[in-house]
């Protein structure tokens, strides 16, 4: 389907209106949370702009510093942290921060404060930065259940207690993918009217794909099921066609053509990272929201993905998420190992 034709011949529905169309089903409903989008959007044109210009205003290269996962820095890594830690708090509309940036929550003084709180990735892909290869921000959004002092309790919330999740991806064009719980949109920015225009309306992952995503350099380090499941993908013995390999390393947009393609993307546990290396509250949880909204599955290896319980903010996670039943088939191969 040619969603971006279609959007431009029947409606401009930008994503401001888009948000408040569904506010509106909400009588009780006081704007915050279309303030509080409408901040993200911000930042991500901002950031989209900053990408975009990156080559010739110098903002490739590494800043200098390292941050708490010891990843070294780039520049453009600290502009959208700073940018996205600005717009979120200027909103009024958050109490507490988490990014990947940044190695504590970021607690919201209290005349600035409202009821949710953003776990985000600012920029995602880092490494992608320097050759121009597609990178993205990711967020999830929490409300508060409370009015008392913020703490990071606030946020060490299963996934299935996200409100809303979404991606940013700076590509061949800027897309904006946001979910608040009733399915999946995705938004163009018209870089020419600077508005976010429903260009991808309910998307839906189809229901088995035919490409796998993973990091293959890995492989030695693996464990069982992962290993016979990328087998299976490459040399299928059920007679069906052996899968197409597709790996960008950014994972926004490796999550991005999963969703709209179909099959499977895996950041797997192995021998010398036992945890994965996604990290739970900013990267797996927003995506396994977003894939769970578009009738995909998110699984750890062990459990449901949305379903964990984080017990740090930065804490990391294997991650297998993409099309139903090509889930199911790893979430069968995990089963038989037990
Ligand atoms: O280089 P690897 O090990 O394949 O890891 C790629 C993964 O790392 C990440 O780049 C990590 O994200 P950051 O750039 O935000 O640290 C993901 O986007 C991607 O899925
Ligand atoms: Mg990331
Ligand atoms: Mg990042």
């Amino acid at each position: 389907m040619d969603h971006e034709a279609d959007a431009y011949r029947t409606d401009l529905m930008t994503i401001t209106r888009f948000v408040l169309n569904e506010q509106s089903k909400y009588p009780e409903s006081r704007g915050d949370f279309t303030i509080l989008l409408s901040n993200i959007v911000l930042g991500c044109k901002f950031v989209c702009s900053a990408v975009n210009k990156a080559g010739l205003a110098k903002l490739i290269g590494l800043a200098g510093e390292t941050n708490i996962q010891g990843e070294e820095q780039k520049k453009l890594d600290v502009l959208s942290n700073d940018v996205f830690v600005k717009a979120l708090v200027s909103s009024g509309r958050t109490s507490v921060l988490v990014s990947e940036e940044d190695e504590e929550a970021t607690f919201v003084e209290s005349s600035k404060r409202g009821k949710y709180c953003v776990v985000f990735d600012p920029l995602d892909g880092s490494s992608n930065i320097d050759c121009g290869v597609s990178i993205g921000t990711i967020f999830g959004i929490y409300t508060m259940s409370h009015n008392d002092e913020p703490t990071t309790e606030d946020v060490l919330k299963p996934g299935n207690e996200m409100v809303a999740a979404g991606y940013c991806m700076y590509g061949s064009s800027c897309m904006l993918v946001l979910s608040t719980g009733t399915g999946v949109n995705g938004f163009t920015l018209d870089p020419s009217l600077g508005e976010f225009i429903l260009t991808h309306p309910d998307i839906k992952i189809p229901k088995k794909g035919n490409i796998y995503s993973v990091n293959e350099g890995n492989a030695q380090n693996w464990d069982g099921p992962t290993t016979k499941y990328v087998e299976k993908c490459k040399f299928p013995k059920d007679g069906s066609p052996a899968k197409s390999l597709r790996y960008v390393g950014s994972m926004v947009a490796d999550v991005h053509r999963t969703l709209l393609y179909g099959g499977i993307f895996l950041y797997p546990a192995d021998k010398k990272s036992p945890n994965g290396k996604l990290r739970v509250l900013y990267e797996v949880f927003p995506m396994s929201f977003l894939m769970e909204q578009a009738g995909g599955q998110a699984f750890t290896g062990k459990k449901r993905a949305l379903d964990l319980v984080p017990e740090k903010i930065h804490e990391r996670s294997p991650i297998f998420l993409g099309s139903y039943e090509d889930v199911e088939e790893i979430k069968a191969l995990y089963a038989a190992e037990d």
